[in-house]
């Protein structure tokens, strides 16, 4: 095989068989998880920009009695609790592992910021423990039965 020679600007003189030439791109390339991630981010940012302002809320959308038995019911047979101690409704949710369950909170994230109303949750690996509550009015309003929808039609 024929040897390549360089001689280099300070007089150095290289001889090789072979040469490899490495190019260095000018900043790093970013993985696509990195990408995926950024998009979601962008999507959360818009979907804050576009959310519902706290002044513009019905502040008094507490269910009342009626709405409690026609709206609640299908989510109870569902397997969501009301608690016992406190005017919320609770499910634990299972997952076939942790990116399952992380999926489906992302997708429950993103609408929760788009309606600024959000779950209290506690995820270990692929259980996911949700609380629904509306704060603002220390109560269920129609924004925790419109969430419970979203996550039921979203678990498989
Ligand atoms: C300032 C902001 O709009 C409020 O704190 C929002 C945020 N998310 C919320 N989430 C829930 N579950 N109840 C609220 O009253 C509530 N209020």
């Amino acid at each position: 095989m024929n040897k390549t020679t360089m001689t280099f600007a300070n007089g150095y003189l290289l001889s090789a068989r072979s040469i490899a030439i490495h190019f260095h791109p000018a900043r790093p390339v970013r993985p696509a998880r990195t990408v995926a991630i950024n998009r979601s981010l962008a999507a959360v940012r818009y979907a804050s920009v576009s959310s519902t302002s706290p002044s513009k809320r019905k502040m008094a959308d507490k269910l009342n009695q009626e709405e409690r038995t026609t709206e609640l019911k299908p989510l109870l047979e569902s397997g969501w609790k009301i608690q016992s101690n406190r005017d919320a409704i609770e499910k634990e949710f299972q997952f076939k592992n942790f990116n399952e369950a992380f999926g489906f909170m992302t997708r429950v994230a993103l609408l929760a910021e788009k309606m600024d109303h959000h779950p209290e949750w506690f995820n270990v690996y692929n259980k996911l423990q949700v609380t629904l509550s509306s704060h603002d009015v220390n109560g269920l309003s129609k924004r925790d039965i419109k969430m419970a929808s979203f996550m039921d039609k979203n678990y498989n």
